[in-house]
């Protein structure tokens, strides 16, 4: 979701004071009868009937879902603020930015209409309040602005004014019940404003999170593509609009920025979307009366977070619903048909191997079933050795699966694997000998090669679930450095072999 932002100097905002005086609110904040936000409240679920309780991410394939319970340890120089875990080199940028910042404020970046002044108003009196009841102890209400960014706490609760449920069978969205879909409900009516939570996941520059759904952990066995579908099934692209700010130049030039719930997320990542087939019509409109939250990104002195808020007024028990907007139902359709193009190839790869040397396989591997000789075959497919992280590959088999025997995935993940020139490895001569490479080197015209992508909406485009970011020059690294947006109101996308698309994934 890339948005425009038009900020209204003086709305929106609660300015924290640099000196020891208390908070300074302004403009005086009117009394919304009707619209009272609230802050976040305290955390638990409700136990109705059919809410569905997060699984721990502690080992296991359950922990490869949005929403988690606790969520992954912090890797080397990653930092947890407000439910974003920032990547060490995402950690890094925030951090230099904060330092320098001169911004004492709290300031929900207006879009689109979505919210008046008066309700950025208060969402930033609710965040800063929400906060300030998350604070330690020892950091009171007097404490320079500086010290109060450097106390933020590494989470903010989601109220149990919401609920997880189980999309029931009859659910007119297709596909939605069929796949396990949760979702999330009111447990009571909300206002406008009202603050759901932090959008909480893992907070990337886009090279990284390109980079990262490429490389599955180890412990993930459906394959390369499953993963990437996951990964951008949850993601959301975190936008800031180039003139959000006089003071904020420096993170309007910082590298796109993604945020991806998957393992990561509260149950703001269980938000659907309201249309009724987007994966068969991705196009689909989506009535703006049949939406009621928005992912509104908020501006921290001088770094934005996502917070889930509800823009229409909820009723209990009516399903909290976002626009995740055509752009992601584009692209997931797109990773999806990745995902069965490689399913399907490996499998045919497979069909073929069994009946071409069902016997010389056997022997190969020294068994005499056609899973055992999989297995084998399996195993004997060169690797990346010395590359298995970095190339995506999930080792192995017994680890990966029969997925990592494509060769399709392999030209896609393996781009510091040995070369064709090089001395092949004696697995591989034994394959060879075997004529099983030439099976699996054969071209796959089904199957993409490397993309690279780029997904931003212009201001008037529907609110995508990807939010679009800042470029620029705090990335340091020349190749981090910003690629271009699309026109205003405008998708861009950027793919070497496959016409524009537009959006995002599922699960
Ligand atoms: C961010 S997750 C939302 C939570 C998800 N329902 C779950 O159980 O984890 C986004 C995924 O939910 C599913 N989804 C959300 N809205 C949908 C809709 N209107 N129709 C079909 N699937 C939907 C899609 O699989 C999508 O990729």
């Amino acid at each position: 979701m890339r948005v425009k932002t038009t900020r209204r100097k003086g709305t929106g905002t609660v300015c924290r004071a640099q000196s020891a005086e208390a908070e300074v609110l302004h403009p005086a904040q009117p009394p919304l009868a009707e619209e009272q936000a609230e802050p976040v409240l305290a955390p638990s679920l409700s136990p109705s009937d059919t809410a569905v309780l997060p699984p721990d991410h502690g080992g296991g394939t359950h922990q490869f879902t949005g929403f988690v319970h606790r969520q992954p340890p912090l890797e080397k120089g990653e930092r947890r603020v407000l439910g974003h875990t920032l990547s060490a080199r995402v950690a890094a940028n925030y951090e230099c930015l904060q330092k320098r910042s001169k911004l004492a404020f709290i300031t929900p970046i207006s879009k689109q209409a979505a919210f008046t002044p008066a309700i950025l108003d208060q969402i930033a009196k609710a965040v800063d309040e929400c906060i300030s009841s998350h604070m330690p102890a020892q950091v009171s209400r007097e404490a320079s602005f500086r010290q109060w960014l450097d106390a933020l706490p590494a989470d903010l609760p989601v109220g149990n004014s919401v609920e997880v449920f189980r999309i029931p069978p009859d659910d007119p969205r297709q596909g939605l019940a069929a796949s396990g879909g949760l979702g999330l409900r009111a447990t009571r009516p909300l206002a406008v404003g009202t603050i759901l939570g932090p959008y909480r996941g893992h907070v990337l520059f886009q090279s990284e999170f390109n980079q990262r759904k490429r490389d599955p952990s180890p412990q993930w066995e459906q394959g390369v593509f499953a993963f990437r579908e996951q990964m951008e099934s949850f993601g959301a692209d975190i936008s800031v609009a180039d003139d959000i700010s006089p003071h904020c130049k420096a993170l309007a030039k910082v590298e796109n920025l993604t945020i991806s719930a998957f393992m990561y997320g509260n149950e703001t990542c269980l938000i659907n979307d309201p249309r009724r087939s987007p994966l068969q019509n991705p196009c689909e409109k989506v009535a703006a009366r049949a939406v009621n939250v928005e992912l509104q990104p908020v501006l921290i002195g001088s770094w934005p977070f996502l917070f889930a808020v509800v823009s229409r007024a909820v009723r209990a028990g009516q399903e909290l619903l976002l626009d995740y907007g055509q752009a992601y139902w584009q692209l997931l359709l797109e990773v999806i048909g990745d995902r069965k193009a490689a399913d399907v190839d490996l499998a045919k790869q497979e069909a073929r191997i069994l009946a071409q040397q069902p016997q010389q396989l056997s022997q190969l591997s020294g068994s005499t079933t056609g899973v055992e000789t999989q297995a084998s075959l399996q195993d004997a497919v060169p690797s990346c050795s010395g590359h298995a992280s970095a190339c995506g590959m999930v080792g192995p088999a017994g680890e990966g699966g029969g997925a990592t025997s494509s060769p399709a995935i392999r030209r896609e993940l393996e781009p510091g694997c040995p070369s064709a020139g090089q001395e092949a490895s004696p697995a591989a001569q034994l394959m060879e000998q075997h004529s099983i490479s030439a099976v699996a080197d054969e071209p796959s015209p089904q199957l993409p090669g490397p993309r690279q992508e780029h997904v931003a909406l212009g201001p008037n485009a529907s609110t995508p679930l990807r939010p679009g970011v800042p470029r620029g020059v705090l990335a340091g690294n020349p190749r981090d450095q910003a690629r271009p947006i699309g026109e205003k109101g405008a998708i861009a996308k950027k793919s070497s072999r496959h016409q524009p698309l537009h959006s995002q994934p599922r699960r």
